[in-house]
């Protein structure tokens, strides 16, 4: 699983503590990457001793660790509500707004953090910007790659197509899509930004999360700061 700047007892402290708000019954969306995996071991051990939930897995791979915890699971499509979702970031400002996406998983993960009731950003400080900056992956259909490329560079971008590392070609999500990793500099208005390339043709999901956290978990040297 990739790993990025904050260590990992940043993210096992974020992650546990976002983990400590579920409650039995509660149906849990299961967010992807190397923070959120602390979360899903954490609610393993608490299902292990009697914890009662049933987990929504965000991708591939969260799915697969749920299993291996021993979470209950059940699909997206197969339920209407989400109690609480636990997720990692790329970056997130001051207001909560989020790029995620480095795993590709960003499609599936608006669907689930966007039906939670309650959906908790679990990162460490390196996420932490004042303003979002970081490339925002685009998941296209394969068809529309190049003319999404075209549409980000009036926007004033500039996209690149995301390379699997062990194997030649591109990544391919798992919905069988492609990445486009599009560079914007700093994102003075991120809504703005979010409802064009949401109207871009051909676009499944881009990895802006506008308005949709309501709470961020920092896992710190010595604790947790929350943002809400
Ligand atoms: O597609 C992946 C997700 O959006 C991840 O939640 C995000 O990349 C953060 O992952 P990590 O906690 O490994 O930095």
């Amino acid at each position: 699983m990739k790993t990025t700047g904050g260590t990992d007892d940043q993210k096992r402290r974020a992650a546990e503590r976002a983990a400590d708000l579920v409650e039995t019954g509660a149906t849990v969306g299961l967010g992807t990457g190397s923070t959120a995996a602390f979360a899903i071991r954490a609610l393993g051990r608490a299902v292990e001793d009697g914890l009662d939930i049933r987990g929504v897995p965000t991708s591939f791979a969260s799915r697969e660790l749920a299993r291996e915890e021993g979470i209950p699971l059940v699909a997206v499509d197969e339920v209407e509500t989400i109690d609480v979702a636990i997720d990692g970031a790329d970056q997130l400002d001051g207001d909560l707004n989020l790029i995620k996406g480095g795993g590709a998983a960003h499609a599936r993960e608006k669907i689930v953090d966007a039906m939670a009731d309650r959906f908790v950003v679990v990162a460490d400080p390196s996420k932490v910007t004042e303003t979002l900056e970081r490339a925002v992956p685009l998941e296209v259909l394969p068809d529309a790659r190049t003319a999404a490329a075209a549409r980000v560079s009036e926007l004033d971008g500039e996209a690149t197509l995301r390379r699997a590392e062990r194997k030649d070609g591109p990544v391919v999500t798992d919905n069988g899509n492609l990445v486009l990793d599009c560079e914007f500099g700093q994102i003075s208005d991120p809504e703005s930004l979010a409802a064009d390339l949401s109207a871009t043709p051909g676009v499944v999901e881009h990895g802006l999360f506008v308005g949709l956290a309501d709470e961020a978990y920092i896992g710190t040297d010595d604790g947790v700061d929350v943002q809400s």
